[in-house]
C-alpha cells in the first residue's frame, strides 16, 4: 500500500451501519430517512421490499396463504431499491412500485408473505449487498434487520409507541384516502404485529444490544435528535 493509500484509509470516517426495527407507525420510516439526509448516508426500507414481492404476488394470480406457492415464485420478481434519503424508489420488473405497494390490499397480505422462509432469505441477502455497497454508510430499516440482517450494525435502535399513537399517526395518512376509522386502524395494526412477532422465521423483535426508544410522547423531530446524537456518540467511541 503507498502512503497516499494508507492516509486515505486511515482518515476517511469507516462506513457507518444502522439498524431501526420496531413495529408499524413508530417512526422508523420518517426517522430513518431523515437521519439518513443528515449524516450524509444511504437508506433503505425493507418493509417496502417486502411490500413489492407481495404486490408481485398478488399481481401475478398467486394465492398469499399457500407458503409453497410463494416459496416457488419467491425468485421471479426482480426488486430494485434506490437508496438515496431524500427521493427512495422501488421497482418491480422495472415498474414504479412506489404507489401500488402502498394500498390496503398489499398491507393485509404482507405479512403472510414476509412470513415464508424462501421470500426473508431472498430479500436478506439482497439488503446485506445494498448496505455493504454504501460507500459512507446506510440507514436499514425494517423489522429483522438488527436480530438477522446486519447482527454486526454499529448501531441497533429498536422503536416502540402505544398502539393508540401508533393509529393516531396511521388514520392521518390515510385520512381522505382509504381507512379512516381509528379503532379499525388500529385492529388491523395490532393484527400485524401479532403476525410479525409471531412468525417463525426471523420475527418482529428487540435486538439484545438494541437501544430501545418509546416515541409515544416524543415529537419526530426529537426521536430523529436522539438517533443522531447516538450515531454520533458511536462514532466518537
Ligand atoms: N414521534 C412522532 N410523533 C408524531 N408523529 C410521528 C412521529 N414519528 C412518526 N410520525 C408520523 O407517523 C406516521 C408513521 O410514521 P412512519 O415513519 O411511517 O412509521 P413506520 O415506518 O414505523 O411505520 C407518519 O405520518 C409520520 O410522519
Ligand atoms: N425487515 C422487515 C420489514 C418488513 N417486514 C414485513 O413487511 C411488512 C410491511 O413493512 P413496513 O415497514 O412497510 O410497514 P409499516 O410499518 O410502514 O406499516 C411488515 O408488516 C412485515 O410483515 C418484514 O417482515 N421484515
Amino acid at each position: 500500500m503507498s502512503d497516499t493509500v494508507e492516509t486515505a484509509a486511515r482518515t476517511a470516517p469507516a462506513a457507518v451501519i444502522v439498524g431501526i426495527d420496531g413495529p408499524s407507525g413508530t417512526g422508523k420510516s420518517s426517522t430513518s430517512k431523515a437521519v439518513a439526509a443528515k449524516l450524509g448516508l444511504r437508506y433503505l426500507d425493507t418493509g417496502a421490499q417486502y411490500r413489492a414481492i407481495t404486490w408481485w404476488m398478488l399481481s401475478n394470480g398467486i394465492d398469499v396463504n399457500d407458503a409453497a406457492a410463494v416459496a416457488e415464485a419467491a425468485g421471479k420478481p426482480e426488486i430494485v431499491s434506490g437508496t438515496d434519503p431524500s427521493a427512495p424508489t422501488i421497482t418491480v420488473d422495472g415498474a414504479d412500485a412506489a404507489g401500488p405497494i402502498r394500498t390496503q390490499e398489499v398491507t393485509s397480505a404482507v405479512s403472510a408473505v414476509s412470513a415464508v422462509p424462501e421470500i426473508r432469505t431472498r430479500l436478506t441477502e439482497l439488503q446485506r449487498a445494498i448496505a455493504a455497497e454504501a460507500p459512507a454508510g446506510i440507514v436499514v430499516e425494517g423489522r429483522d434487520i438488527g436480530t438477522t440482517v446486519l447482527p454486526d450494525a454499529d448501531l441497533k435502535i429498536f422503536l416502540t409507541a402505544s398502539a393508540e399513537a401508533r393509529a393516531a399517526r396511521r388514520s392521518g395518512e390515510l385520512k381522505g384516502k382509504e381507512a379512516t376509522d381509528l379503532a379499525a386502524t388500529q385492529a388491523a395494526l395490532v393484527k400485524r404485529d401479532a403476525a410479525d412477532s409471531g412468525r417463525k422465521t426471523s420475527p418482529l423483535a428487540k435486538a439484545g444490544d438494541a437501544v430501545e426508544v418509546d416515541t409515544t410522547e416524543l415529537t419526530l423531530d426529537q426521536v430523529i435528535e436522539c438517533v443522531v446524537t447516538l450515531i454520533e456518540e458511536r462514532r466518537s467511541a
